[in-house]
């Protein structure tokens, strides 16, 4: 396992250009499945998650060219459906959250599919019933084989139907639309997530030939068709990146822009760190940053103290509350940061409170900041990144801080942070692989 060795207390400078969405690009990803002809996706990060699962579509049979340094296109004109049986197979699918998002292709258009439990971050339960559900509801049938650990799915033709979720998954919804793009007839998904990748998979698939309504809303009607042809689709702008890096640049107090990140699709985001008191400002498509000696977190117009708290999109992301958390211990004031929808994604805390932070996890899903208005520098500890948000708002914390810090895990930043420490030393940080 390799760690991060870290020199705190350096400020940044210059400019920083967002690598592509993680979670955008395993869903286009696993969106080549449906047609047999070449689909081009250009701004591929070179992260692990995903060359996990380029590797995963090569081994399926897919035709994988590297075209450019990434760009990538995949041709899935046949598929090793036996492949898909491996016991290979199902162990690389357990290693990689986003290989279940396999399912709603493979079942579309081949008829079949096997999965076992998807892996990612450990960050409390992650049910799969949405997925499950919704493509049972198009005419899917699951079995459960204890031996393998694993799902079997088989369908002889997807029927559209009308579907309220039970709630409004990203993956599960990716999946729910892939499977009803091949559909006879018309579904609607009600309480369809809406998150910038799920419109940029909704917008990939009408230029493939798909028929899908509702695009940006959480309703969503999808004609059937009875083919998809290729297309080109560029990734977005990481928009999780962009917030690790206002992050950045508030708790080092540092200057700096953040080129091109498609500030239309951000969301709730900016404003998000406005609420803690980060000045920036948007420069056409770029967001600058301003060095700030203190920021001062807002309170509510009734005068109560400030919430932060996640909420399914156009609500904010629950991907960056572990860095709103970590740069609200520096500013001036108090928020409570309230993870909803998982967990187990606040323990993190307690190696910020090693280092000096002072926070009050209330329970697993609440913790209460109180700034240090950067009268006392947090202390460089030595520390292991259980998951990868966790992971970047520790690296964060590191570089905030006074003196030295070891981070171990680092594969967990590495699932989604492209080259990041050469990156950020280009820009004035001290980050050391080891
Ligand atoms: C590969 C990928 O794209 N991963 C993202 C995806 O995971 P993923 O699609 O797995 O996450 P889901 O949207 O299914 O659910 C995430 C968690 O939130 C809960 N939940 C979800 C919706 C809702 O309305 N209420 C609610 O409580 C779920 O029970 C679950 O515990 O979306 C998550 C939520 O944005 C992100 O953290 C992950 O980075
Ligand atoms: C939780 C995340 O990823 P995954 O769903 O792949 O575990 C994330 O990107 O923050």
């Amino acid at each position: 396992m390799a760690s991060f060795v870290i020199e705190g207390g350096h400020r940044l400078s210059g400019e920083i250009h967002p690598q592509g969405a993680k979670n955008e690009v395993l869903q286009i990803i696993c969106a080549t499945l449906l047609t047999a002809e070449e689909v081009t996706v250009h701004n591929i990060p070179d992260i692990l998650d995903v060359n996990n699962l380029i590797q995963l579509m090569r081994d399926m049979g897919v035709t994988v060219s590297k075209k450019d340094i990434d760009t990538y296109s995949f041709k899935a004109e046949k598929l090793d459906l036996s492949y898909l049986e491996s016991d290979e197979f199902l162990k690389k699918c357990s290693s990689l959250r986003g290989s279940v998002m396999l399912i709603g292709p493979m079942v579309a258009r081949f008829h079949k599919a096997m999965i076992s439990k998807p892996g990612g971050d450990k960050i409390g339960r992650r049910r799969l019933d949405t997925h499950f559900i919704g493509i049972q509801n198009l005419g899917a049938n699951f079995s459960y084989n204890a031996e393998r650990e694993a799902y079997e799915i088989s369908a002889c033709e997807l029927k559209g139907t009308y579907m309220l979720l039970d709630e409004a998954s990203v993956t599960g919804t990716a999946n729910i639309v892939m499977a009803a793009v091949l559909a006879k007839g018309t579904t609607t998904i009600y309480n369809a997530a809406c998150e910038p990748y799920l419109q940029q998979l909704c917008k990939m698939l009408n230029r493939m030939g798909a028929r899908i309504q509702g695009i940006a809303s959480n309703l969503l009607t999808i004609e059937g068709v009875d083919e998809l042809h290729g297309t080109e689709h560029t990734i977005l702008p990481d928009m999780i990146e962009v917030g690790s890096f206002i992050g950045m640049a508030a708790m080092t107090k540092s200057e700096l822009t953040i080129k091109n990140v498609s500030y239309e699709n951000l969301g709730i985001i900016p404003e998000s760190f406005r609420r803690l008191g980060i000045k920036l400002e948007q420069r056409e498509d770029d967001i600058y940053v301003p060095a700030q000696e203190t920021y001062q977190i807002e309170s509510f117009i009734d005068g109560s103290i400030m919430t932060i708290a996640d909420a399914p999109w156009p609500g904010l992301t629950p991907d960056l509350l572990s860095v709103l958390l970590v740069v609200a211990t520096q500013a001036k004031g108090s928020v409570l940061i309230h993870q909803k929808m998982f967990e187990s994604r606040l323990f993190f805390v307690d190696k910020l409170i090693d280092m000096g932070a002072q926070i009050i996890l209330c329970d697993p899903h609440r913790a209460v900041v109180i700034g240090h208005n950067h009268a006392m520098r947090l202390r460089g500890g030595n520390m292991t990144s259980p998951d990868i948000r966790a992971g970047i708002a520790l690296l964060i914390a590191a570089m905030s801080a006074e003196g030295s810090s070891r981070i171990h895990n680092i594969e967990q930043i590495d699932r989604g942070y492209q080259d990041i420490e050469r990156r950020l030393n280009a820009i004035g940080a001290r980050i050391t692989r080891i």
